[in-house]
């Protein structure tokens, strides 16, 4: 057995492990596993810090903050169940002949996502060899290294949707949905007037037309929405938005999931999901959609509803998640400043604008009042 002050407290550590402890000369094998355990323990908090203060510090994004630091508490978890004394002991920083080897690329990082990036690598190459050396001292401890490898696999994707999508979505405010309307020449001059008002994001939104009708729909919004630089988006289908090449589609909560979406659709393109509670925002998140619809906000002439998630709604959104997320529902001019109230500083709107006797008048009217100045003026 080890001395007293060797023994980790943890009844997790296998007796292995703890024999590994006992890092005498002639156990040179034992004190190497210990010292990758302790030299991956290390990085692997060191890596999640780092990365934590990109979600904090440049996204400004409390939820994927808060999800970083819950790792790296459960890293510092799991490892009390590992021998701390002995792994301090079998240290030998000045004898590691790692320590003096550096690549090129780690002296150079192009931005603060680069850092980040290159973090999460080191922490998912760490965990990896926390599990493998761990599974010396027992199952129990290496599963959980495991567990937390695969979650900065999650984390990893939404940092990296989120900082795509901020980007994405700069200066996309109003997001207007139309229908099909009667004829093609019906819709595109809608098209065109909405975009001379001031809508950055269109989306095809039509739950009676024929499929044929929405893909000449779908590819019409394309080719007119594609010289203006505003977005393109379908409603509900990933095959037809994907035939006519739009920048994205939107799902809802019982539609295809973002992975499933995605997978239609391809990488590159946007995926927009429907969220009600805040819980499902912080899926939406995490599962990598690009950007969320928030509501119902206020009763609507387009969609009826049972309950309303309404303004509060809106202001738990706007207080942890930097994704774009655009308040849905009843918009209007009328009622705008009570959304900007919230933090949220886009909408999502359809009857207000497409439903107006002067389309393009009603999508200024709220361009206007989304630019960052009256926006900030009014919140
Ligand atoms: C931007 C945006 N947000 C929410 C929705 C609603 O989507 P969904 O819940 O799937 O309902 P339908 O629009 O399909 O009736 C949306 N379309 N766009
Ligand atoms: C289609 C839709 N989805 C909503 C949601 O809350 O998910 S609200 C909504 C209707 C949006 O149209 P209008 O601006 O006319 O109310
Ligand atoms: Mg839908």
């Amino acid at each position: 057995m080890p001395p007293r002050s060797l023994a980790a407290p943890s009844d997790q550590v296998s007796s292995r492990l703890l024999e590994m402890s006992d890092h005498s000369p002639t156990n040179p094998d034992s004190v190497g596993a210990l010292r990758a355990i302790d030299a991956s323990l290390n990085r692997a908090a060191e890596g999640l810090r780092v990365v934590e203060d990109y979600a904090r510090f440049v996204l400004d994004d409390g939820l994927l903050t808060a999800f970083a630091k819950r790792l790296r508490h459960e890293l510092a978890d799991a490892s009390s169940g590992l021998p701390g004394d002995s792994l301090v002991k079998a240290r030998e920083t000045q004898r590691d002949v790692g320590a003096s080897i550096s690549t090129e690329a780690e002296g150079q990082r192009g931005d603060a996502w680069m850092v980040a990036l290159a973090s999460l690598k080191r922490v998912q190459q760490s965990l990896r060899s926390l599990e493998e050396y761990s599974k010396i001292g027992g199952a129990d401890v290496a599963g959980r290294f495991e567990t937390l490898r695969y979650e900065s696999y999650t984390l990893e994707k939404a940092l990296a949707a989120t900082r795509s999508a901020i980007e994405r979505f700069d200066g996309v405010r109003l997001y207007v949905l139309v229908g099909a309307c009667g004829d093609a020449r019906e819709f595109e001059s809608l098209v065109v007037a909405l975009m001379a008002g001031g809508a950055q994001a269109l989306q095809l939104r039509d739950k009676q037309a024929d499929d044929r009708t929405l893909l000449a729909r779908a590819r019409a919004l394309v080719a007119l929405t594609r010289q203006a630089g505003v977005l393109a988006i379908v409603n509900d289908r990933p095959d037809l938005a994907t035939l006519a090449r739009a920048d994205g589609v939107h799902v809802g909560q019982t539609e295809l999931g973002v992975k499933e979406a995605r997978t239609i659709v391809g990488p590159n393109a946007l995926v927009g999901v429907s969220t009600h509670t805040i819980e499902q925002a912080r899926a939406a998140v995490l599962d990598g959609a690009d950007y969320i619809g928030c509501g119902p906000t206020f009763p609507s002439q387009t969609k009826s509803f049972d309950a309303f998630a309404g303004l509060a709604f809106l202001e738990q959104v706007a207080a942890e998640v930097r994704l774009p997320a655009f308040a849905i529902g009843g918009v209007d001019a009328a009622n705008l400043p009570q959304v900007l109230q919230t933090g949220c500083s886009r909408v999502a709107v359809s009857a207000a604008v497409a439903q107006a006797a002067d389309p393009g008048a009603a999508a200024k009217l709220l361009a206007k009042a989304l630019t960052p100045d009256n926006a900030a003026a009014a919140s």
